[in-house]
């Protein structure tokens, strides 16, 4: 099975390509498109480049869409009778009907660089069951993923999951803010504000329902994160978060579904 990658050399479908060539897929099974043009080495490997979406859906059976939203429509593909995998968010299945394939839009996140995405996905009418295997097995490459039966929860699945390292880098800025004004060396600093996000975040992992648990063990101490947690809390920590992930809904679904003009 030929797997094209449209965005080959971008944030996700470069991290897709690794993930499917470390993982086994042989170099001459992927046909990559980018926009800069063929590379020679390909993470360490010689693979087919398309001279352009007409090419490269002609000898795919299966097409990943990597670009940017915006860059849609003029890439204008038609590959009738082809699965095609978008990646892109506020690109709904009725805007990527007009390509003529089976249609999944599935949501990765940029943790794919290191195989940890969890990439939800959903299927539109005419999708096989064997082509749901093949969306499963091409994003096991990259990390986990969930099949979703409404296509409106991709919305959030963009602003939640989608956001890959964004409000943890956002924590991390605003931890660093404090440790500088404090005067902290910065190596200091930087290992500090990594062993709060990184170090805390992987306590979590594969735990992530007992957060309450976790945060209730912290209050217990009535000490020094319990008054940090309290300040928090009073200053809007919550609402900040939800308003986050209702913003970048809203925008998902407004780019999918722009208002009438
Ligand atoms: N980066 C992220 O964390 C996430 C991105 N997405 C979605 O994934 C898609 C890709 O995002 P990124 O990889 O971050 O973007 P990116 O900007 O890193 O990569 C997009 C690639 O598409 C290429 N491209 C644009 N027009 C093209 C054309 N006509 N033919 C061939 N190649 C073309 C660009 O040269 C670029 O390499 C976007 O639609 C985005 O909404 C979804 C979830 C998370
Ligand atoms: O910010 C964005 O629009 C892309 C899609 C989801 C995550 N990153």
């Amino acid at each position: 099975m030929k797997i094209g990658i449209i965005g080959a050399t971008g944030w996700l479908g470069s991290a897709l390509g690794r993930g499917l060539l470390d993982k086994g897929t042989a170099p001459g099974d992927l046909v990559l498109l980018n926009r800069s043009g063929p590379r020679a080495d390909y993470h360490g490997r010689r693979v087919t480049w398309a001279a352009d979406a007409a090419a490269l859906a002609a000898q795919a059976d299966v097409i990943v869409v990597s670009v940017r939203p915006g860059d849609w429509p003029a890439l204008a593909l038609h590959s009738p009778g082809r699965l095609v995998i978008s990646f892109m968010a506020g690109v709904d299945c009725s805007g990527l009907a007009a390509c003529g394939g089976r249609i999944v839009r599935a949501m990765p996140n940029a943790a794919a660089e290191i195989a940890a995405s969890y990439s939800p996905w959903f299927a539109a009418p005419g999708v096989t069951d064997h082509d749901r295997q093949t969306v499963t097995r091409i994003l096991s490459a990259i990390g986990t993923s969930d099949e979703l039966t409404q296509e409106g929860q991709l919305d959030l699945m963009t602003a939640l999951p989608g956001s890959g390292a964004a409000y943890p880098a956002l924590m991390a800025e605003a931890m660093l803010a404090v440790a500088r004004a404090h005067g902290l060396p910065e190596p200091v600093a930087l290992r500090a504000v990594e062993a709060a996000v990184c170090g805390g975040a992987r306590m979590l992992e594969g735990q992530v329902g007992r957060a309450g648990e976790l945060l209730a063990a912290y209050h217990d101490y009535r000490g020094t994160t319990d008054a940090g947690l309290n300040a928090a809390e009073a200053a809007g920590f919550r609402d900040a978060i939800r308003l986050a992930l209702e913003a970048a809904t809203d925008k998902a679904r407004a780019m999918a579904r722009p208002p009438l003009a």
